[in-house]
């Protein structure tokens, strides 16, 4: 704006246009009585995106100022639209109460909503999470922010190249699916981010700078759990410092379990075994997640879901959580009776901010006190109960009695919507609030009493006493009545179909009634400030105390799934043994009609390193891999696992080499996908990892594919030495039984009934010299003619041996293509009945000589 165009402005609009420039970025909702209100491009663009009308208003310019506005009380509607659209918001608020003011009530940005610091109280399960990256030499840090639940997450790793670094940051987008990412100014890799950042769906990322490493020394004093030196989290500090208008005591900040104490999953891996999302349309259903998933409290699930993406490593853990399922499976009514208060437990995980910011409503802290009320309940249940176990998750949490005993009966039953303007304490909380409500009370009384000693001597029949904020308390005569105005009425306003009036007794008295209530509400507010100051200093318990409810939660929904579904309790090995007897896949056991056919598994160091699947198609080899992973994966999150039996060992990373995967959309052909994933699995893959590859190779010419996979082989089996499922088309693979001892050749069995195949699905030793590939196409529905056809070439190739079946095939291909044969048609015209011997033998001769031609 020119300075001449500002010089114009009204100062309010002045004042508008200077808090602008002090956050171009952000659309600003500008507070001005009950409404925040945009103007200017602002104003055009939000109506616009919001489908909000769109007017103009005079602001000393020429032309009229363009403005659209929200009533402020339903603001965070229109806030939480525009953040999922990936915007910013400032808010500039009053900052003085207007009956106060001098002139321009004075307006200040309180807070800056980014999509990553957005909060919303009916969110479902999913966390928004904001993330700031930073590299320190080799090292890349990422601070993870749930700001609502006041949790900071820090993850770091050497990442020795750019490869190594986009795949870090792919498997932490993956993991936490940030809304908003801050990335440091000197971050060299900014194009990986920006494209994970736009694959991940990302809503807004910017870049931050790094002078900001003062500002860790400062939360140093007040946060001891802070010892870190990282720039991502000065970064995540300053950035939030920044946009909150506040100090960000309150988070809590945690470094990630140790990496050599959790299982490395991929982002592969938790893509190909559907571990959280499906792969059909990305959703939780039909998900490992969706199928473990009863928990009764959003922080439960969401808990659920970073464990199964981060399996333990530690057994001591594991069998922890193998003991409370136990002694949660061995109780019926205690486990119904921890069911239902689990259910009544609010996601309080999301209340921190409140709590630290000091500005929970009667409504939040109801929810806070309902919920420590279940959690005394529930430890009190757990103390009666036999078995100790999932008391010891409680073991130094703080159930805070003292503070829900004070606050229990502290409100009234239904609370109000709007509480600063309405009662929400209970009566006999406080002598001084109960006097002055009662006051008002009266006032009311006496205006009811008034209004009708009005009424019966005036003989107005619909003569009422109303009440707005700018006139007061005044009498609404309609118009046909306005002649029987007694004199003592005197004119206040006048409308199209009514009078309004006040009387000297009214007006006297107002004050008194008015302020009687205005002062039963500041008090109320002053004792609910005093409660909201007293809960903020528990927040460190609160928080504790929401992550062993989490904890309860899952053991409760493991417990619940395990019952359900038969699942059983895994136990660990140290000799490298892997063993499954009557093993199930746990999500497509759930999704048949027909039952599922278990398998057992066997595989160790030594004697089965590697296991060659061959089969049919459609058999169950799939399946049967994933099943194994899936168990292993379960064992390792501290659930029981659908088996009848199963002793693991423990393992470190799961690789999945499976299908072909979206990545054609990234710019490779499936072949070179393909390819990158095997050696990235080869690299990094140890003697503790378990490996699933399915077909690989097949993206290339047969015997390329089959040298290569034959080389695979070879190389896990000398040098890697990770167990190893390997599904094959490849019969030719089945030879390496032979030559290795370690290496065993299975198949799925089938049995054939009246020329239909039938697949049993069961795994046995052995191997499969047939495809059924042909068989499977025809259940299909391909033409008959192109079955027939694939018949025919499979029949040279069969016969012939590969090599020359194709060059068969070839000329086969030729004949068929070239018509007539003229020497056919010789031999066909001739009639032997009219032909003499010597007469054959020449006609010989010369079809000899066409021959040879
Ligand atoms: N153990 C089992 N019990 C019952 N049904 C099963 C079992 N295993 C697999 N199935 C069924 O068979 C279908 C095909 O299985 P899967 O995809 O594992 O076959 P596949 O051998 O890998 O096939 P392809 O070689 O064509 O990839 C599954 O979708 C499932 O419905």
């Amino acid at each position: 704006m020119e300075s001449s165009d500002f010089e114009k402005l009204t100062p309010a609009m002045r004042h508008y246009v200077e808090t602008k420039n002090e956050n171009p970025d952000a659309f600003l909702f500008y507070r001005l009585g009950d409404f925040y209100e945009l103007f200017f491009n602002d104003a055009i663009v939000v109506s616009d995106l919001l489908d909000l009308t769109l007017t103009k208003k005079s602001g000393g310019l020429d032309e009229k100022i363009p403005m659209c506005g929200v009533p402020y009380r339903v603001a965070n509607q229109y806030i939480k639209r525009l953040v999922k659209m990936g915007h910013s918001v400032s808010i500039c608020d009053q900052v003085e109460d207007p009956k106060q003011a001098k002139g321009l009530v004075k307006r200040e940005v309180t807070k800056v909503v980014t999509p990553g610091t957005f909060i919303d109280e009916d969110e479902g399960e999913e966390s928004r999470i904001l993330t700031s990256i930073a590299r320190e030499g080799k090292i890349v840090e990422l601070a993870h922010c749930d700001y609502p639940a006041g949790k900071v997450y820090m993850d770091r790793k050497v990442c020795w190249d750019k490869r190594e670094t986009e795949s870090f940051l792919e498997k932490q987008f993956s993991l936490y699916r940030p809304a908003e990412i801050l990335y440091d100014r000197a971050f060299s890799e900014k194009a990986t981010i920006r494209k994970l950042a736009k694959r991940y769906d990302v809503l807004k990322n910017g870049e931050v700078s790094r002078d900001h490493r003062k500002i860790l020394a400062s939360y140093k004093e007040l946060n001891r759990e802070i010892d870190y030196d990282s720039v991502a989290l000065a970064n995540l500090l300053a950035y939030l410092e920044a946009t909150q208008h506040r100090r960000q005591t309150h988070l809590h900040i945690s470094a990630r379990e140790d990496h050599d104490a959790v299982m490395d999953l991929s982002e592969t891996t938790i893509r190909n075994l559907e571990l959280v999302n499906n792969n059909h349309d990305n959703q939780k259903e039909h998900s490992l997640y969706a199928i473990l998933d009863r928990c009764k409290t959003k922080m439960g699930s969401r808990y659920l879901r970073t464990s199964i993406l981060r399996p333990l490593m530690d057994e001591k853990a594991l069998n922890e959580r193998y003991d409370r399922i136990d002694s949660l499976h061995g109780d019926r009514i205690l486990f119904d009776d921890l069911q239902e208060q689990l259910a009544a437990i609010y996601d309080i995980d999301r209340l921190s901010i409140y709590i630290a910011n000091e500005t929970m409503t009667p409504k939040q802290i109801e929810r806070l006190v309902k919920s420590l009320e279940a959690v005394q309940l529930i430890v009190r249940l757990l103390k009666k109960a036999e078995n100790e176990a999932p008391l010891k998750i409680f073991d130094g949490v703080d159930l805070m009695e003292e503070i829900s005993d004070q606050l229990r009966e502290i409100f009234i039953d239904e609370l109000p919507a709007n509480y600063r303007e309405q009662r929400f304490m209970a009566h006999g909380v406080d002598e001084e609030l109960d006097r002055l409500f009662a006051l008002s009370e009266s006032g009311k009384q006496w205006i009811l009493q008034l209004e009708e000693k009005e009424r019966e001597a005036s003989g107005i029949k619909n003569l009422r006493i109303k009440y707005n904020k700018i006139l007061g308390y005044f009498f609404e005569v309609s118009k046909s009545y306005v002649d029987q105005a007694p004199e003592h009425f005197i004119r206040k306003q006048t409308l199209v179909g009514s009078e309004r009036f006040f009387t000297e007794e009214l007006k006297n008295r107002e004050e008194e009634i008015l302020h009687g209530k205005e002062r039963a509400l500041e008090r109320q507010l002053e004792l609910l400030e005093a409660i909201q100051k007293r809960i903020a200093t528990k927040l460190p318990s609160i928080q504790h105390l929401s992550e062993a409810i989490q904890k309860l939660d899952v053991a409760c929904a493991l417990a619940e799934v395990a019952e359900r579904y038969n699942y059983r309790r895994p136990r660990f090995n140290d000799g490298g043994v892997l063993f499954i007897k009557d093993g199930r896949h746990p999500v497509v056991e759930r999704t048949m009609d027909e039952p599922y056919i278990p398998n057992d598994t066997y595989l160790d160091d030594e004697k089965v390193l590697l296991q060659i699947i061959t089969g049919p198609n459609m058999a169950g080899k799939s399946t049967y891999m994933r099943q194994v992973a899936l168990i292993q994966i379960m064992a390792q999150i501290g659930s029981f696992v659908p088996a009848e039996e199963a002793n693991l060992p423990m393992v470190d990373q799961i690789f999945t080499r499976i299908g072909a995967s979206d990545y054609l959309t990234r710019g490779q052909s499936t072949f070179m996908v393909e390819m990158t994933e095997v050696a990235e699995i080869l690299r990094l893959a140890t003697a503790r990892s378990l490996i699933l590859f399915d077909e690989v190779g097949r993206g290339t010419s047969t015997y390329d594919g089959l040298s290569i996979a034959w080389s695979i082989i070879e190389y896990i089996y000398k040098e890697v030495r990770a167990k190893t499922l390997f599904a094959t088309h490849y019969f030719e693979l089945t030879e390496l039984e032979n030559r290795y001892d370690g290496i065993l050749n299975v198949t799925v069995a089938t049995e054939e009934v009246d020329e239909e195949i039938r697949f049993l699905r069961k795994i046995i030793v052995g191997q499969s010299n047939y495809s059924f590939g042909i068989d499977v196409a025809k259940l299909a529905g391909v033409k008959e003619e192109v079955i027939e056809r694939a018949r025919n070439v499979l029949d040279h190739l069969e016969s012939d041996g590969r090599g020359k079946a194709v060059e068969s095939v070839r000329n086969d291909v030729v004949v068929a293509d070239k018509g007539p044969d003229p020497l056919r048609e010789k031999i066909r015209s001739i009639d032997i009945n009219q032909t003499t011997p010597l007469e054959a033998l020449m006609l010989l001769e010369a079809l000899k000589e066409d021959a040879d031609a």
